[in-house]
């Protein structure tokens, strides 16, 4: 008899990986790229490489209790093949928190071939108690280059690897910072999705949460008896294992274990066992349950202060954990869930608790199975109870949208809420200090403004401070706000009587929302107006407008001030240039300008005078 094949070792990618959890698109081939330019093609190498170090990180994902994902591709160009494949020389993904990282593995893997390769990550290594194997690793092995997808998420982590590299002389490229090409789109978003739930929980506070339900194909989750073994097929339901071992805690609401009596566990798949949570406000749940059965599953029963006393003691007899909250909500219990240092829940309730979870905004994915019966029923329970939405339009999109055939079964992902990428709004660590000094790139408080009605909305261009500014003869003149002055600048100086007129049409605009109306159309219309200089001066006139503004009104130099030691992001959604973009990935030029600004007042920066008059 044939021995079984050695198990590879631990977080090493065997040659060949059996993805646990989903088809993973790396491990087909990985295609050659078409003919192109030499900088489009080495582009696109890096966009496969990295999308191929994100996949590899996803390997560890419910074989242990969930952590950041960490995953390191070391490549070669291997100038006699197209086949990229052939170019990997190691791979590796971080098994647990304590485990060889990723970078030490693939290094390993690739020994002689590591000498002057390119190493591929998919999030910045989190160099935690001083331990900088993943940094040593890579310079010991004689990578001459890293491209990093994403920075560390966590503030006290962000940019310290990337620097320590970088003074090993080791070329990292960032994704978003030194790699900005259109190519690198997807591999962006697969470095996002791996680690989905420690971004949420760096930005949100909350652990990530995904609603899984299963319905019939005329929406219901049970008949109207309440009976609901069982609506989706067999594989589904092991996909469901799937998830829960992907996932810190499984919550379900009171009536589902009254009505259910669920086990909750990752049966049928090794590794990680998530906790039970069970919310119910009146703690009226059955004396005998499977839920009670801590020996399969640590459980624990979320309820009101003061339920059923005797009740909760009982349970505590048998070893569930019982924790009161003044007012039990779904906010709340997630609240506790980020303090327990969770970073991602499963809901599988009903419609009831899903409807409160969903209001309150604590979920961020839903996988919705469907299965191809009718069980009919107006009583018959659905997945989401009432939301108070009265008209379709109010309905909440779902965005990066996944559909995959489950042997009968539909599955139906996506996110409700944007996954944040919380990297490109704040200045790299190498920039911090040119932008603002007084800001620790390992502590970051964001401070966010737009609109004017916000806490800091005076930070906002349309805010109604008119400001005095000298044109190009040194006339004095009065701009109702930044906004005006700005968009009237693009025009200003041209020699064309159009353009003169253009720049009046914009002063003289009621409103800031008018001015910037004004001044993008016209720069659609006559882009030969533009003067020639506006991209390399935009930044220059922008800052001359907002030194005049805090220098004329006190209060908004005090303002600025009270802000020192944050970073400001002006939270545009539209605006990738000037602003921070719905989901971080703009530039947040405003936000950087003003912390400029902010450092200039308190005299931490010198000013482009102060430099001039010291090389003079
Ligand atoms: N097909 C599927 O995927 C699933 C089907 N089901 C089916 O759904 C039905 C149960 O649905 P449903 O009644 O909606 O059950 P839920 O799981 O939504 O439970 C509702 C209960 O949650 C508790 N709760 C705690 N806090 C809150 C809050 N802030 N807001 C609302 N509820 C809160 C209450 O428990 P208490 O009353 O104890 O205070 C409430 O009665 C069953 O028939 C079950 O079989 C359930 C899950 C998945
Ligand atoms: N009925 C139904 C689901 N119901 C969910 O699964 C729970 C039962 O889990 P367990 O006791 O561990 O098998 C149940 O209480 C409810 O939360 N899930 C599905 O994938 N498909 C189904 O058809």
């Amino acid at each position: 008899m044939l021995a079984p094949p050695a198990p590879p070792p631990l977080g090493v990618a065997p040659a060949r990986a059996s993805y646990p959890l989903r088809p993973v698109p790396s491990q087909r081939r990985l295609p050659a790229p078409r003919a192109v330019s030499a900088a489009t093609a080495s582009h696109a190498h890096d966009a496969i490489f990295l999308r191929r170090a994100a996949d590899v990180a996803d390997q560890s994902a419910g074989l242990t209790s969930p952590h950041p994902n960490f995953g390191c591709v070391i490549a070669r160009p291997q100038l006699e093949t197209e086949n990229l494949d052939a170019w990997v020389a190691g791979e590796g993904f971080l098994y647990a928190q304590g485990t060889p990282c990723a970078e030490l593995l693939a290094a390993e893997q690739a020994g002689e071939h590591a000498r002057g390769a390119t190493a591929y990550l998919n999030l910045e290594p989190g160099d935690c108690y001083g331990d900088s194997t993943a940094v040593s690793s890579l310079v010991q092995a004689g990578i001459t280059r890293v491209v990093v997808g994403l920075r560390h998420p966590l503030k006290h982590l962000r940019g310290k690897a990337i620097q320590s590299l970088r003074s090993e002389g080791i070329q990292v490229d960032v994704v978003g910072e030194d790699l900005q090409s259109k190519l690198f789109k997807e591999a962006l978003t697969s470095c996002l999705i791996v680690n989905a739930p420690l971004l949420y929980r760096a930005a949100f506070r909350v652990p990530f949460s995904v609603l899984k339900y299963a319905m019939t194909a005329d929406g219901k989750i049970a008949a109207s008896s309440g009976h609901a073994s069982w609506v989706s097929g067999r594989a589904s339901r092991c996909r469901v294992f799937e998830l829960r071992g992907r996932s810190d805690a499984v919550i379900v609401g009171g009536n589902t274990v009254r009505r259910d009596d669920p086990r909750l566990t990752a049966r049928h798949v090794k590794g990680h066992v998530p906790v039970r949570i069970v919310m119910s406000q009146t703690c009226n749940l059955p004396e005998e349950a499977n839920l009670w059965n801590v020996h399969e599953a640590y459980t624990i029963v979320a309820t009101q202060r003061g339920a059923r006393r005797d009740f909760q003691k009982k349970l505590a007899m048998k070893g569930v954990e019982v924790v009161e909250f003044d007012m039990l909500n779904p906010r709340d219990v997630m609240s506790y869930c980020y303090d327990r240092g969770y970073l991602s829940v499963l809901w599988e309730c009903g419609g009831t608790l899903s409807a409160a979870a969903i209001c309150a905004r604590v979920i961020h994915k839903v996988y919705a199975f469907c299965a191809p019966k009718i069980i009919g029923g107006v009583n018959a329970p659905t997945p989401v109870g009432e939301l108070g939405m009265n008209q379709m339009t109010q309905a909440i999109d779902l965005i990066d949208v996944s559909y995959e055939q489950i042997d009968r079964d539909m599955l139906m992902s996506g996110f409700i809420q944007p996954i944040p990428d919380l990297s490109p709004v704040i200045p790299s660590v190498d920039e911090i200090p040119s932008v603002d000094p007084e800001v620790s790139p390992y502590e970051t408080n964001i401070i966010s403004f737009y609109k004017t009605w916000d806490t800091f909305g005076a930070f906002s261009n349309f805010s109604p401070h008119p400001i005095h500014m000298p044109d190009e003869k040194g006339d004095c003149l009065t701009w109702p706000t930044v906004e005006h002055y700005y968009q009237a600048h693009k025009f200003a100086g041209v020699d064309n009587l159009q353009a003169r007129d253009i720049v009046k049409e914009i002063k003289k605009a009621r409103s800031p929302e008018e001015a910037a109306r004004i001044g993008r159309t016209r720069q659609r219309e006559f882009p030969e107006l533009v003067r020639l200089d506006w991209e390399s001066m935009k930044i220059d006139v922008m800052y001359r407008a907002l030194k005049c503004k805090f220098s004329s009104y006190p209060h908004l130099t005090e303002m600025l001030l009270s802000t020192a030691g944050s970073v400001l992001v002006e939270s545009s959604p539209h605006d990738l240039f000037w602003g921070g973009g719905r989901e971080g990935e703009g530039l947040n030029y405003l936000g950087r300008l003003l912390m400029q600004l902010r450092s200039e007042i308190l005299g931490t920066v010198r000013t482009s005078a102060e430099v001039a008059t010291d090389s003079a």
